[in-house]
């Protein structure tokens, strides 16, 4: 017998294929559009934002074509909670989220999933591109389109009521079955990195909330080099945007080294000065199997992946890497895979 799945649709392509495919393997599919802004008119800048009106109009009729029940989930209030406010604090305390993976770990994944257990629905189906064989989270074998790394906070038991029905296929293979199906959202873009931040400044969206605050860029010795007007604008690793007013000696960039909330003090050096192998974590999440062979760690959406050894200490994990990276941020996840497989995940503390 099929089982009873949600269908988390967005009004983009792939949950439009991802509930598409779900219902035609024989399971008793509802759609459900998510209605995450508070004033959804607001967003509608020619970009595509979070949640429209146009995106729920879009998922209703993707859920019509498909021939399943559809419904509108206010879930507003969480996600302001859970995933704006939560991204603006970490900022203002220095640190670099990453909402994606909050939203999936807070909303789609606890939010969401609780309602629908809580409902009589066995598992929410989604069109994120990663694969879950067994339970286990892996790689997407697109690997330009693979969200395993925003996935890998989720717990073993939020991903045994997970279903990914895109993990096989190239983005290319769901925009033509997209097509195919009569799903009218095929040539849609795909949505930005941040759903909330429609015009995609998040400087202007963080000094909106944090205000701004004068405060000294200081080099590797302490001496002020210039000024900023917030410490909450600034990633480790960003180079752009930065007011020096005393450039280097040697004339090569400077890059964000650390951000001191606090004192709201940015610390600038050289790139040769952010390579870090050493990744200080909080307390991991195991959520794949125990595997040491072909360990490899990602530490942020779409980066790098170097491979590592880990080691558990004091109730939180240390990852040392076998090439030194750069960029590494506070408050990303450090997701560790053993070849295609998520084992597991921690938030990144510091790094050196
Ligand atoms: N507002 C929403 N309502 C319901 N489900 C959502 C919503 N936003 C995202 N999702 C679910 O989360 C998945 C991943 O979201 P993401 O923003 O990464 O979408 P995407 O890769 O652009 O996919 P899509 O083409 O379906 O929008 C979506 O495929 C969908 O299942």
């Amino acid at each position: 017998m099929g089982l009873r799945v949600l269908a988390a649709m967005s009004g983009g392509v792939d949950s439009a294929v991802a509930a598409a495919r779900i219902a035609e393997a024989g399971h008793d599919v509802t759609g459900v559009h998510l209605a995450l802004s508070a004033n959804p008119q607001s967003h509608r800048t020619g970009a595509r934002g979070c949640c429209t009106i146009e995106d729920s109009r879009d998922a209703r009729r993707a859920a019509d074509v498909i021939g399943i029940p559809f419904y509108i989930w206010d879930m507003a209030e969480r996600f302001q909670r859970d995933v704006i406010e939560d991204f603006v604090a970490e900022y203002a305390a220095g640190r670099t989220p990453n909402p994606c993976l909050r939203c999936n770990e807070k909303i789609k994944f606890a939010a969401v999933l609780d309602r629908a257990l809580a409902l009589g629905f066995d598992a929410v189906a989604t069109g994120h591109h990663a694969r879950l064989v067994d339970g286990v989270l892996s790689r997407s074998v697109d690997p330009a389109k693979d969200q395993s790394y925003v996935l890998g906070v989720l717990t073993r038991e939020q991903l045994s009521h997970a279903i990914f029905p895109l993990g096989d296929s190239t983005k290319a293979e769901v925009r033509e079955e997209a097509a195919r199906r009569g799903l009218t959202v095929a040539d849609k873009p795909d949505s930005h990195d941040i759903c909330f931040i429609a015009d995609g400044d998040t400087r202007r969206f963080l000094a909106d909330r944090l205000g701004s605050a004068e405060g000294p860029i200081v080099d590797e010795t302490g001496a002020v080099v210039g000024s900023h007007q917030g410490a909450h604008g600034f990633t480790v690793g960003q180079r752009k945007g930065l007011r020096i007013d005393r450039p280097a000696p040697d004339g090569r960039p400077r890059y964000v080294l650390s951000i001191e909330p606090v004192s709201n003090t940015i610390t600038v050096g050289p790139r040769a000065a952010l390579e870090v192998t050493t990744i200080t974590c909080g307390a991991p999440v195991w959520n794949g199997p125990r595997a040491h062979d072909d360990l490899t760690v990602q530490l942020r959406a779409h980066g790098e992946v170097y491979g590592c050894r880990f080691e558990e200490l004091d109730g939180g994990l240390t990852v040392e890497l076998d090439r030194p990276a750069t960029g590494v941020a506070a408050g990303q996840a450090a997701v560790l895979y053993s070849g295609p497989t998520v084992i597991g995940s921690a938030t990144i503390v510091s790094a050196a």
